[in-house]
Order: C-alpha cells, then structure tokens, then sequence
C-alpha cells in the first residue's frame, strides 16, 4: 500500500467544514502544507476570535489525515490572523539614507569645475588626473561633461566599456588613470539632449555602478555651469571640495563667481581657483603676451578668500597633447607647462584633498 499524496492530504481536509460552511480547504484555511514520507504539517490560519470554534476542527482534521494510508504523525497549527486591517504606520520610517553619501570604496571626490565653457576645464582634469597618477595617487577621473563628454579623447580611450554582469560597469583605464565618460556610451559625434532626471540617473549611475575599485580621489569633471550635476553630485555624495577653473577675462570670472556661491550653498569647500590660459607664451620665439589679460583670477581669488594653485598658460604644446590622447603631465613631464599641473598636484596631496 502506497504512502498518501499531498492530492489525498488535501482531499480529506476538503471534506471537513468550517463553522460558515465552506471546506476549510476553498476557505484559504489550510496553509503551508507539507507532506514528507509519513509526516505531514499544515497550519490552518483562523480568525483570532475563533480560536475555541475551530479546535475541533483542528482535531477532526489532524485525525482524518493521520488515517490515511502510511501517515504516522500529522501535526496542525492554528494561528490566528486579525480580521481587521491594521491601522496606517504614521511614525516616520527609518531613516532613508539622505545627504551626501560616501561611496565605498572613494576616498575623496575633488569637483573640478567653471563657471564658462570652453575655459580649459577637461584640459586641467585630465592633466590634474595624470599628475596624480604620477606621484603615486590611485586616481579616478569620472567625465561628468555630459554635453561635450572629451575625456575619452584627451586620455586617449576608446571603444565601449563592458559589463560582463550587466548591472556594474569596467571603467577604462590609460596612464595611470581609471576613467569612466558618458561619451564612452554614445557615440563621439551625437549631440546628447539630456533632461534633468535623466542626467541625474546617470550622473548616479556613473559614481555608483562603474567599479571604481579603492581610490584615493575622483576627480570629476563637471559641466559648465549651475546646473542639476553639480547639484546632484554635492547632494548625493560627500564632495571633498571643488577646484574652479577660469580664465582671466571679466566675463569668465562672473560666471566663475556663480559656481563659488553654489558650491558655498551646498557646503562644498573651494580647494581653489586655476588660473587658464594665463598668458600666451609663443611656441615658436618665447615672447609672452596676455592674450585675455593676466592677474583676474589671482584677484578674485583673494576677493573671495580662497587659494589660487596655478595660472597655466596659454601653449600650443597643451591643446596638442590634449588633442593627441596623452595630456602634457605625460608627454612633456618636465616642460614649464606640465609643471604648473603637478605643482597643482601636490597642493592638492599635500592639504589632504587627493
Ligand atoms: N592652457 C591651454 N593652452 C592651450 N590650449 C588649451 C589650454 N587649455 C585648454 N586648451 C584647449 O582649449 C580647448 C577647450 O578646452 P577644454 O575642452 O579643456 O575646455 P572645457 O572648459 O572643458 O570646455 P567645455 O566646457 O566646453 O567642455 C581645447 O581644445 C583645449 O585643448
């Protein structure tokens, strides 16, 4: 004689009743049956006030069963369930992580940012990065620059990044520096038409999904400007300080105001201004000239109570290296130039923000 199926286990409880009525089986009463060889478990879920009314049925049930071929112990649980809904949780839930977060794994994140496009923002992270690199920081350079992503070209990277898991991504890597651009995921040539959330997402996704591994600093380069990015990156994450990028001209120097008050709002510290495009120093003879004067950020600077790290000036050798995928801290380490970078570097190492 075979041992009883689950089938024939539910069959006799179906012929049992509750006191409305219905087979405790249709009813939802029995749960969570289980049958195992001789052994067969289930819990009946009642209504708590009917616990008394339905101890015979329990028995009745428990006895039906344990009659069926081979079943040597049938053990049945009443547990009641309150028939009214429990009233709404009005107490504030536990905290949600809010304010700027740490990201794991990122010891310090450097914002490097100016109020104008154009003003050589990308030049100074991927030199900043590289000179980093060279005095023996682990460096991340995150290309935050989502409408003109250039990275890529000035570190001399491309083709896609993979996800092998499909949920993190590998970030890229050349002269010493981990690198991560959103002009990696599209194409070098599409304009990008990005709406706020959508640069928000991806901004998080950038900081959060890419493996990063440990790093001393990130450095990341913003967009021009007062916009969602600089907003998100001070709010979700802990922003060690923010390096203002700006050329001499009055015009920049305004705008180079606005990206000090935001980031004075969002309290993320100033580590300085970089003065770029300084002045003009002729590749060909030498002869130096203030092609969009000289001294304007070294006075703002000073109005506005925060360090100047460098003027760099304005070279051909510079764009050319940019241009040519190995920033000038790589293909001229020793030039004059490059030394305004890594000059940079150590500041920023030596006051404990890389
Ligand atoms: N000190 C410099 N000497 C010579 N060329 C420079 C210097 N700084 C930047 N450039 C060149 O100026 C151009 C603009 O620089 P870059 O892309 O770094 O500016 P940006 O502020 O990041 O611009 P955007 O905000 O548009 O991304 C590039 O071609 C770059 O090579």
């Amino acid at each position: 004689m075979s041992t009883a199926t689950r089938e024939d286990v539910l069959g006799v409880l179906k012929e049992i009743n509750a006191p409305d009525g219905t087979d405790i089986v249709s009813a939802g009463i029995v749960r969570a049956l289980n049958v195992d060889g001789g052994t067969v478990r289930f819990v009946m879920e009642i209504p708590g006030s009917a616990a008394k009314a339905f101890e015979p049925i329990r028995d009745t049930a428990e006895a039906k069963v344990k009659a069926l071929p081979g079943i040597q112990t049938v053990s049945a649980m009443l547990t009641a369930h309150t028939a009214q809904a429990a009233p709404p949780d009005l107490k504030p839930k536990a905290a949600a992580p809010k304010g700027p977060q740490k990201i794991p794994g990122i010891d310090r994140i450097v914002a490097i940012a100016s109020g104008k496009g154009g003003v050589g923002k990308s030049t100074v992270s991927a030199n900043l990065a590289c000179a980093l690199a060279a005095e023996g920081r682990k460096v991340g350079l995150l290309d935050a620059d989502v409408y003109g992503p250039s990275q890529p070209r000035m570190l001399g990277v491309s083709g896609r990044p993979a996800s092998p898991d499909g949920k993190t991504i590998l970030p890229m890597r050349n002269h010493g520096v981990t690198m991560m651009s959103l002009g990696l995921m599209t194409n070098e040539d599409q304009a990008v038409v990005w709406r706020g959330p959508m640069l928000m997402g991806a901004l998080q996704q950038m900081l959060t999904q890419v493996q990063w591994g440990a790093l001393d600093v990130l450095l990341v380069d913003l967009p021009p400007g007062t916009g969602d990015v600089q907003m998100t990156l001070s709010q979700k994450s802990e922003v060690t300080g923010a390096v203002i990028v700006s050329t001499p001209q009055d015009v920049a120097l305004i705008d180079a105001r606005k990206g000090i008050d935001m980031f004075n709002q969002l309290n993320v510290p100033i580590l300085g201004m970089i003065e770029n495009m300084s002045t003009h120093i002729c590749s060909q003879c030498g002869h130096e000239e203030h092609v969009f004067g000289h001294g304007g950020v070294a006075a703002e600077a000073e109005k506005m109570g925060v360090p100047l790290l460098a003027e760099v000036p304005l070279h051909l050798d510079i764009r050319l290296a940019a241009d040519g995928g190995a920033p000038i801290v790589v293909s001229k380490p020793e030039s004059q130039q490059a030394r305004a970078f890594r000059d940079v570097a150590r500041k920023l190492i030596d006051a404990g923000a890389a």
